[in-house]
């Protein structure tokens, strides 16, 4: 299977514990994100996964295998870094007919990927001449290509316009149809919400939560429900009774009934039993704020 293990990770820089026992397993086929402030250790963690840093303990499988060990493996595996470091002298073109060679892909192959980014038309010009958005562009066209089973990816939007963030989620979401495995760190909590299978909250250096956003959110928001209907007082009814009801909030024309725990199913059973009529009815997913809750709660651990 296409799997990235992390085990029992620790990694210094001089006093600095930036990694203090980290395991992660990353399923095969799934797209898998790190979230965490600032600072957190995520690109440490993704680092050491590629082997460009050395943990102080620890061990990571690539695919079953030690990458330190057989760095074979990194032939099928595409790797955007932060804020990628691409040599100036060389032309994107260049750069990705180096790479090719590396990873066995061919001239169609480089074709293709600088269409994917939209690069065409500035391959020919030397890297020393590019935006930022290019650089990162010629970055993915890279980790694109040689058909990778396995991509990772830190901050992949930084520095692009909406239009290739767009593009770069449908090839994501093709090569996880694929059965490819991305492992990406983001701080575009709107774009981890659309693609990520599973997410990873990391916290001074320590896996914080894991689960998928829907789970993050009820976890630290609770589980909120917004429901929409016109029948405002049937609904405050035959809300009266239910114990699982915490809270009732209306604001907009919209309620927020506030639950103790993962009701939604029998709450839903129970409003149309009582013959309230619904309009809309969906989870409160607003992952800013609970992204912004579980740092607090770290925080204060
Ligand atoms: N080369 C280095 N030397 C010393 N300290 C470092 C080095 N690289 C990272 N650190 C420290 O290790 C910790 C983790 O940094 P890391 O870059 O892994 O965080 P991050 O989660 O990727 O942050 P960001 O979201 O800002 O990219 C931070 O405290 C950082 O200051």
């Amino acid at each position: 299977m296409k799997t990235i293990d992390v085990i029992n990770v620790t990694k210094t820089y001089g006093e600095k514990l930036a990694l203090n026992d980290v395991s992660m397993s990353v399923t095969g086929g799934e797209i898998t994100a790190i979230l965490g402030p600032n600072g957190a250790g995520k690109t440490t963690l993704l680092r050491i996964v590629t082997t460009l840093i050395y943990p102080d303990r620890g061990e990571i499988r690539i695919m079953g295998q030690d990458p330190f060990k057989s760095k074979e493996v990194f032939k099928k595996v595409g790797y955007v870094q932060e804020l990628p470091n691409l040599p100036p002298f060389m032309t994107g073109r260049e750069l990705l007919e180096f790479s090719a060679k590396l990873k066995g892909a061919n001239r169609e192959e480089i074709h293709r990927v600088l269409d994917l980014v939209d690069m065409k038309e500035n391959a020919n010009k030397k890297i020393a001449k590019y935006s930022k958005g290019m650089i990162q562009r010629i970055a993915l066209a890279e980790a694109f290509l040689g058909d990778p089973e396995i991509l990772i990816m830190d901050e992949p939007n930084v520095g692009t316009d909406p239009v290739l963030n767009l593009k770069v989620r449908e090839v994501l979401m093709e090569m996880r149809r694929g059965g490819v495995t991305v492992l990406m760190t983001s701080h575009e909590l709107e774009e981890v919400k659309r693609l990520a299978d599973k997410v990873f909250f990391i916290y001074r250096g320590k896996v914080f939560f894991e689960g998928t956003t829907e789970e993050l959110v009820m976890r630290f928001l609770g589980v909120r429900v917004i429901l929409e209907t016109r029948d405002r007082e049937s609904l405050i009814s035959a809300l009266k009774g239910l114990e699982y009801v915490k809270g009732l909030e209306e604001s907009n024309g919209k309620f927020v009934i506030e639950l103790q725990k993962d009701e939604r199913e029998e709450l839903l059973r129970e409003l149309v039993l009582r013959g309230v009529r619904i309009k809309a009815f969906y989870l409160d997913q607003d992952l800013e704020e609970a992204y912004e809750r579980a740092i607090r709660e770290a925080g204060a651990r």
